[in-house]
């Protein structure tokens, strides 16, 4: 195993510990709080919390901002059609504003079914791989993006990607 390959398997392994790490903590919490976490099943995606109407304080258990923009990306990881490693992004300002958000796929209007998703060619012509095809969750983040909201932050804080968004906007 070369070093590209072991930082990528490292990498694999810090994301999954990171994803088993967060549904730990939300199975915790429903376990524990049950009372305060229960969705209530006539309004989609809602939760109800019984607590003293007559109490100012704030919530104290709600999700933090990393936990929140984590979840967004590992939810987007599950549209991912790829067999072999579903990726999510979510590009988020230095003000805490998501800018964009994508996962692994072909360009938009390819296909899912016409190109493949082969890691290897049995010919061992790469155009039979997924790879000259598929465009990184990131890029998707970033070309997922509202233009005049992502402009000045994907130049100041990525720069390397700033590169891909600049092509873009000449196209
Ligand atoms: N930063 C990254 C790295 C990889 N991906 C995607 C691109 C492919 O769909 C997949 C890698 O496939 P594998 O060689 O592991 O079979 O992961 C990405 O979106 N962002």
């Amino acid at each position: 195993m070369n070093s590209r390959e072991l930082s990528l398997v490292a990498t694999a392994t810090l994301v999954g510990a990171f994803a088993s790490a967060i549904a730990l903590r939300f199975f915790h919490r429903s376990q524990t709080h049950p009372s305060k976490s229960k969705t209530n099943p006539s309004q989609n995606g809602t939760v109800s919390s019984s607590t003293d109407p007559f109490d100012p304080s704030k919530r104290k258990e709600y999700l933090s901002w990393d936990d929140y923009f984590m979840a967004i990306a590992f939810l987007s990881a599950e549209r991912s059609k790829d067999p072999n490693r579903q990726v999510g992004a979510c590009l988020v300002s230095q003000d805490g504003i998501i800018l964009g958000i994508g996962y692994n796929g072909f360009p938009r209007g390819c296909s899912d079914d016409k190109l493949p998703w082969a890691k290897k060619s049995k010919t061992g012509n790469p155009l039979d791989t997924k790879y000259p095809y598929v465009c990184h969750a990131e890029v998707n983040a970033i070309l997922n993006t509202n233009h005049a909201s992502a402009a000045g932050q994907v130049r100041k804080h990525q720069p390397a990607m700033s590169e891909i968004h600049l092509k873009y906007d000449e196209h």
